[in-house]
């Protein structure tokens, strides 16, 4: 494997841009979440909340009719979009113009939701984030990986990951493939695990944050959201990525010493997020 380079605190301050004074929400972004399915409205829920956390003026979110109260009732900060459709989501149509888009978590992978992707894809080539079953689902129609804009942030777990770049021998070629495929579509990967690494064609970024409190469910769809908020604030693609990531793990830090590995959960990320910005201003 091609050597990594470390991103440690250093390495995050100086891509981090402190809030101006004088900023106001419509200036902080405005982001737009897709995702969500009957069963899987959490995800959203999670997601938005940790964008707005993140610093995002303004979060609309798309998702199927059925997730209407739940999202207005969870998080009253966010907007909501819904669907035709009461279960899935079936065409993704919005009237106004997010700075960045996140789409993926708790999706599902009904046809229509497919067939919705591929007509999104197809018309709007704005930045975005892809996650959970979207990739999923771009894995199964590989086709339509040609359709990402340039500097598409990509963020697949180990199974998803495998799913789109298919098996792997050993780490060496788990890497090799993903800058392949980094480079092939122009791509950003963001390779999660333990460590998390973020592949940019050749360049290859090693995070140092986060722990195994990490390892439950949810924390992916919050990373998606904090990604996706960072974007919409203006970061460069790769910025976006590399601090998400960073100050995601980071969250998982500071509270350790107080959950411990087992009682920690996604929404314990986002309740953290305040505490892993403040520790960039010391
Ligand atoms: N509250 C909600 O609404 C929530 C909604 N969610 C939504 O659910 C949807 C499905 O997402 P998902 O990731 O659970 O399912 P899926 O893609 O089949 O992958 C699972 C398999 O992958 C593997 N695997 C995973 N991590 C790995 C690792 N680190 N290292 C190694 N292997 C790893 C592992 O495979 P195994 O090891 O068992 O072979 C595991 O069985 C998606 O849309 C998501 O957003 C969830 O976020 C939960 C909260
Ligand atoms: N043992 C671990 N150590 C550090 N980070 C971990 C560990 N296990 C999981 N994570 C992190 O938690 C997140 C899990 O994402 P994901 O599998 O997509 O969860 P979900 O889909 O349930 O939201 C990733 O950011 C991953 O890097
Ligand atoms: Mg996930």
């Amino acid at each position: 494997m091609k050597s990594s380079i470390p991103i440690d605190k250093a390495a995050i301050l100086k891509r981090y841009k402190p809030i101006d004074a004088h900023t106001h929400k419509g200036i902080q972004g405005h982001a737009l979440l897709v995702g969500g399915s009957y069963g899987k409205i959490g995800a959203m829920t999670l997601s938005s909340k940790a964008c707005l956390k993140t610093g995002c003026g303004l979060v609309t979110v798309f998702i199927p009719r059925c997730g209407y109260e739940i999202l207005q009732t969870a998080n009253p900060e966010v907007m909501v979009l819904t669907d035709v459709q009461e279960k899935y989501i079936s065409n993704i149509e919005f009237n106004f113009m997010p700075n960045a888009i996140g789409i993926g978590p708790g999706i599902g992978q009904e046809l229509e939701t497919q067939n919705a992707l591929h007509e999104f894809l197809t018309n709007d080539k704005r930045l975005l984030v892809i996650d959970a079953d979207a990739l999923n689902i771009l894995s199964q129609n590989a086709a339509w990986i040609s359709l990402l804009p340039d500097k598409t942030i990509l963020t697949p777990h180990p199974k998803e990951l495998e799913r789109l770049i298919g098996k792997w021998n050993s780490n060496t070629e788990k890497f090799e493939k993903t800058v392949a495929f980094s480079k092939l579509h122009h791509v950003i990967i963001v390779m999660k695990g333990a460590p998390t690494f973020i592949i940019d064609g050749e360049t290859i970024y090693e995070n140092s944050t986060g722990n195994a409190a990490l390892a439950t469910a949810g924390t992916g769809d919050v990373l998606t959201g904090m990604i996706t908020s960072l974007l919409a604030q203006s970061y460069e693609p790769i910025d976006a990525a590399i601090l998400g990531v960073y100050l995601h793990g980071l969250t998982a830090d500071i509270a350790l010493h107080k959950t411990g590995y087992q009682s920690f959960i996604a929404s314990d990320v986002i309740s953290n997020i305040g505490k892993a910005f403040l520790s960039l201003e010391k």
